[in-house]
């Protein structure tokens, strides 16, 4: 079921401050800030050829990342998101191994146009997990 890593999350009080940092600082390509209200997040990702940092930032209110960053103010780790081949036959899959997925169980268009679900982190070793539709 599981392909490959599509990206790892990590959570950020400050996006702006957190881009310039991997831009400048560690010399990464970056793409243009994306606001995704439906997620209740702003992102970034990194290019570092062979998977993506996605930095995550909290957007308007009941943003879902807003308990992490008030537990880690200055951010942290916060999922990682693997590539599936058939999102819904995933679901059912997990869902049928007593998995949690998180929402009302229907994949979102995730950053990249693409469905996407999350596990709860409780059931995969204190890990969020994404899965996308490759
Ligand atoms: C756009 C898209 C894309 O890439 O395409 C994205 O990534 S959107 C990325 C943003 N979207 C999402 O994250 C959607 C799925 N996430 C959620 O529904 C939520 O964040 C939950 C995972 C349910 C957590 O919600 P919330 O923090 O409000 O709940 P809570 O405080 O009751 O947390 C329950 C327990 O899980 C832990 N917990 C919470 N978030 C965690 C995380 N990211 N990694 C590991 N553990 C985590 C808490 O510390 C707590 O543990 P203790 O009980 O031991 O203290
Ligand atoms: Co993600």
């Amino acid at each position: 079921m599981l392909g490959r890593l599509n990206h790892v999350a990590l959570a950020v009080p400050d996006l702006a401050a957190a881009t310039a940092a991997y831009r400048d600082t560690l010399g990464a390509r970056v793409s243009a800030p994306q606001a995704l209200p439906e997620h209740g997040v702003t992102v970034v990702f990194v290019d570092v050829g062979n998977t993506k940092i996605e930095l995550l930032e909290p957007l308007g209110a009941g943003s879902p990342i807003a308990a992490f960053l008030a537990k880690n103010p200055s951010g942290g780790m916060h999922h990682v998101c693997y590539e599936v081949d058939d999102i819904l036959a995933a679901r059912d899959s997990l869902q049928a191994s007593g998995a949690r997925v998180l929402g009302d169980g229907n994949p979102k268009t995730g950053a990249h146009g693409k469905p996407v679900l999350f596990l709860h982190p409780k059931d995969f070793f204190g890990t969020l997990v994404e899965l996308e539709q490759a």
